[in-house]
């Protein structure tokens, strides 16, 4: 396979949507009573972790899935499902969880599955069984984490640890700090905060650190590579903030841990191999929050939480990879997305979780989607000649509600919506009122999206309200458009049953990730690396040294950086400058 376009099943489906485009869903749900229950599915999931009998939290779920209110009829899920099968999906799914470099740019199979593996089945990267090693990290995270949750690793003044600040960027920041914001309830911050230093504006760090005291404070450096600018520079001022008072590099050994799998890079830090946590190279970033990388997610609700997270997404990739096609959340997912992103032209889908634990869940797949299927060329170094991963965004709702959707609503763009929600409030407060009003609007905006308003409805509106009823004729019809929906827009909507708990939050996290693994066969792109991200960094590092001024200096000596076209030249001489100005003054 070279192109996916040139696949029976695609050019079925483009013949398939001259039809499509003339669908109403408000008909085809007069014409079919049973089409919910066609175009939904309910699935139930449930996976005790088998070392750990005293782990007492819920560890099943349930979610339901209504895709029904999507521009579909069972003919375009049948072609969808030919289309995943002739892309080969169910091979690929297999070579990924038998560990195959299926990453072949980077030469690394992706193993992520294998560190959410809590039983003791085997599982090979490139033939070596990483389950004990995996097995081992993890005791190795329960034994730190316990051990700072319940005050037995004292800083160097014998101070219990308070704050906990998690340096990393990308794949080492956005997981951990989307798991913190969704498990906050499991938390307990008047003992023991959690902080994320991701941005190399030095405002994040300085910010940060004025509520925390350096006899109290613990640093966790993350970084796959321990190479990241951003990282290395925000862990090296950390690390003179810390011995600015701690004074001796002798201290470091109680306030600074890494996670890493660059041990060499670890160690010339200063950071002694006992406190580094090693993950793999067949560990992509953005699918990392489940090894090391989510120490601070352990430290923050204790192990036992965190081990339940791994656990929901095991048993996500238990239904993803034993399920057939036709009742796969993860691949129904996927194909309804692809109809809409290759076939309809949308250029967007929107996240949006009617949960306010869940807000930071669009921000954590822009990179888990926009980074893994933001490629242009296939597996076999073709140019695609159709469009590959979506515009991911969102907010939860009901706030998306006050600032965007009447885009959604009036726009002149189809935007694909998932709506996501739990049937259950962690925080059932004032009687539940808050809950059933979320969920009325959870209902309730999939609904009108769907239904729109009509302009018939408008005028009958307008006809029996005492003000615009006194209107003229020619008021009415210069009012009336704009408040007529179109409707017929589609969404998704999943339910949560019962609650947003840590098992369950690996469930929904898991349902994504592998939704992304299947539209990345379906587009035949490597959907495990991220060239993309190097230029910009290559050209930072080259313009680096170009916004050195000395203290000499002055605005009329300066010398112009002419090595860039003449639109760089200009701001990087504006900014040189202004620094010049500014230290004349
Ligand atoms: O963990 P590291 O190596 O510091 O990388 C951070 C992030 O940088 C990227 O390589 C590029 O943004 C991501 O894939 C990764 O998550």
């Amino acid at each position: 396979m070279v192109l996916s376009s040139d696949l029976a099943a695609w050019k079925k489906l483009q013949a398939h949507y001259e039809a499509a485009k003339h669908y109403q869903l408000t008909d085809l749900f007069a014409k079919d009573p049973e089409r919910f229950s066609t175009f939904s599915r309910e699935l139930h999931l449930d996976f005790k972790p088998p070392h750990s009998p005293t782990n007492t939290n819920p560890h099943e779920t349930n979610f339901l899935l209504d895709f029904s209110k999507n521009l579909i009829v069972p003919e375009t899920m049948s072609l969808l499902l030919d289309l995943a099968r002739e892309a080969k999906v169910e091979e690929w799914r297999e070579k990924m969880f038998a560990g195959e470099p299926i990453n072949f740019t980077e030469h690394r199979s992706v193993l992520h599955v294998a560190l959410r593996n809590l039983t003791d089945t085997p599982m090979y990267s490139e033939g070596h069984n990483v389950t004990p090693d995996v097995h081992a990290v993890l005791q190795h995270m329960r034994e730190t984490s316990d051990a700072i949750r319940s005050g037995e690793w004292r800083g160097y003044t014998g101070e219990r640890i308070t704050d906990v600040v998690n340096i990393g960027i990308g794949g080492s920041d956005l997981g951990p700090v989307m798991v913190t914001q969704a498990l906050a309830k499991y938390a307990n911050p008047e003992k023991l905060r959690v902080h994320f230093v991701s941005n190399v504006d030095g405002t994040h760090l300085a910010e940060t650190l004025r509520s925390c005291q350096q006899a109290s404070t613990l640093f966790i450096i993350a970084s796959k590579t321990f190479t990241t600018q951003e990282t290395i520079t925000n862990a090296q001022s950390a690390r003179a903030w810390f011995l600015d008072e701690a004074k001796d590099e002798s201290h470091i050994a109680k306030h600074f841990v890494a996670l890493s799998t660059n041990t060499a890079k670890v160690t010339e830090f200063g950071i002694s191999p006992e406190n580094m946590f090693q993950f793999w190279d067949w560990v992509g970033g953005r699918y990392s929050l489940w090894s090391a990388i989510g120490l601070s997610i352990a430290i923050y609700v204790g192990f036992d939480q965190f081990e339940s997270l791994l656990a929901g997404a095991h048993a996500m990739d238990r239904h993803f990879r034993s399920t057939p096609l036709e009742e796969n959340l993860p691949v129904l997912l996927a194909l309804v997305g692809v109809w809409y992103n290759d076939f309809w032209g949308a250029q967007t889908q929107a996240l949006l979780p009617y949960d306010q634990y869940l807000s930071r869940f669009a921000a954590y797949f822009q990179q888990g989607d926009m980074e893994s299927n933001g490629k242009f060329v296939t597996r076999d170094a073709k140019e695609v000649n159709y469009q590959t991963g979506p515009i991911i965004w969102g907010e939860p709702g009901t706030n998306g509600q006050h600032a965007f959707y009447q885009l959604i609503h009036q726009g002149t763009k189809m935007i694909p919506a998932d709506f996501i929600a739990t049937t259950h409030s962690l925080n059932p407060i004032s009687n539940n009122v808050h809950h059933d009003i979320l969920l009325s609007n959870f209902f309730a905006q999939p609904e009108a999206l769907m239904r729109g308003k009509s302009a018939e409805q408008v005028y009958s509106e307008l006809k029996s309200d005492p003000t615009s009823a006194k209107w003229s004729d020619a008021e009415v019809q210069n009012i009336l458009p704009h408040k007529v929906f179109k409707g017929n827009r589609p969404t998704n909507s999943l339910l949560i049953d019962p609650v947003l708990h840590p098992f369950a939050l690996g469930s929904l996290i898991a349902l994504y990730e592998h939704k992304i693994f299947v539209q990345g066969i379906i587009w035949n792109i490597n959907s495990f690396d991220q060239w993309g991200v190097e230029l910009g960094k290559q050209l930072a590092k080259k313009i680096l040294p170009e916004l050195q001024t000395s203290s000499q200096d002055t605005a009329e000596s300066l010398a112009a950086v002419n090595s860039h076209d003449t639109s760089t030249n200009g701001l990087i001489n504006y900014y040189r400058q202004a620094k010049v100005r500014r230290q004349q003054q």
